[in-house]
């Protein structure tokens, strides 16, 4: 997350980290949303190479173990069956990891909240990103977890000239295009918007322009949530 600020620890409690094991140490790669007490939600560009991956639950500093944390292992991954690697600009960028025990809710973990199916917010409605991901372009991952504030930018707006065009589909959502903006490591993590005084998931963090994480007119851009609630439901019956 480039600007915003530190979140109150625990205060988007279905925040988890993506980690992948590299000798005997895990890493931060990426966001999620835990979305059923065995589940969660990410992009599919976080998990579509194989690697030994967990989850870490009810986290803030990444880097130490505060004792709130839940490590949970990832018993199968689910990619969107839609996903092309090279092409992050057609969409379909969702996975659901099935955690291979369930996590126990408390004051530092609890469910996230998906939207209806088909739901669009409208323009400029408040939503928070979060994440660990890096502070600045090209910079380091954040310790702590962070937040920013990123007003939704609509369709119309971000798929025009001098926004993101034809790279930005109505699968998509759009927000932010200011000095705030996502940064990679926040990739698959929850774009928080406020929905009649709760907070939904609205989107999965998906992509930043290449020439820099908060490029003037380019809105981090999010899978829409929204789009994609049969396909979870599918995959959660089939188990
Ligand atoms: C997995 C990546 C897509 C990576 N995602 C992120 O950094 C995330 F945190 F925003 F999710 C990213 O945006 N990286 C930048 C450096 C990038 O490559 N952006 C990019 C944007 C659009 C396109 C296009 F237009 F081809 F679709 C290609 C690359």
């Amino acid at each position: 997350v480039v600007g915003g600020e530190v979140a109150k620890p625990n205060s988007w409690p279905w925040q988890i980290s993506l980690q992948y094991k590299s000798g005997s140490n895990f890493h931060h790669t990426c966001g999620g949303t835990l979305i059923k007490r065995g589940w969660v939600m990410t992009a599919a560009h976080c998990v579509d190479r194989s690697r030994t991956w967990r989850v870490v639950l009810g986290d803030h500093n990444i880097n130490s173990n505060e004792g709130r944390e839940q490590y949970m292992s990832v018993s199968r991954v689910h990619l969107h069956p839609r996903w092309n690697s090279n092409n992050v600009a057609g969409g379909y960028d969702i996975a659901l990891l099935r955690l291979s025990s369930e996590a126990t809710l408390n004051n530092y973990v609890q469910l996230g909240t998906l939207p209806p199916s088909g739901q669009i917010l409208p323009h400029n409605n408040p939503c928070y990103i979060t994440g660990w991901g890096r502070t600045q372009t090209g910079g380091s991952l954040s310790a702590n977890l962070k937040q920013a504030y990123l007003p939704l930018v609509d369709y119309r707006t971000c798929s025009s000239y001098g926004w993101w065009g034809s790279t930005v589909k109505d699968t998509m959502v759009c927000a932010g295009g200011g000095k705030d903006s996502g940064c990679q490591g926040d990739s698959g993590g929850p774009l928080n918007c406020s929905v009649g005084g709760k907070w939904v998931v609205h989107g999965v963090t998906s992509f930043v322009s290449s020439s820099g994480c908060n490029a003037y007119r380019k809105p981090t851009v999010f899978t829409r949530a929204s789009a994609y609630i049969s396909w979870m439901n599918s995959v959660h019956v089939g188990k």
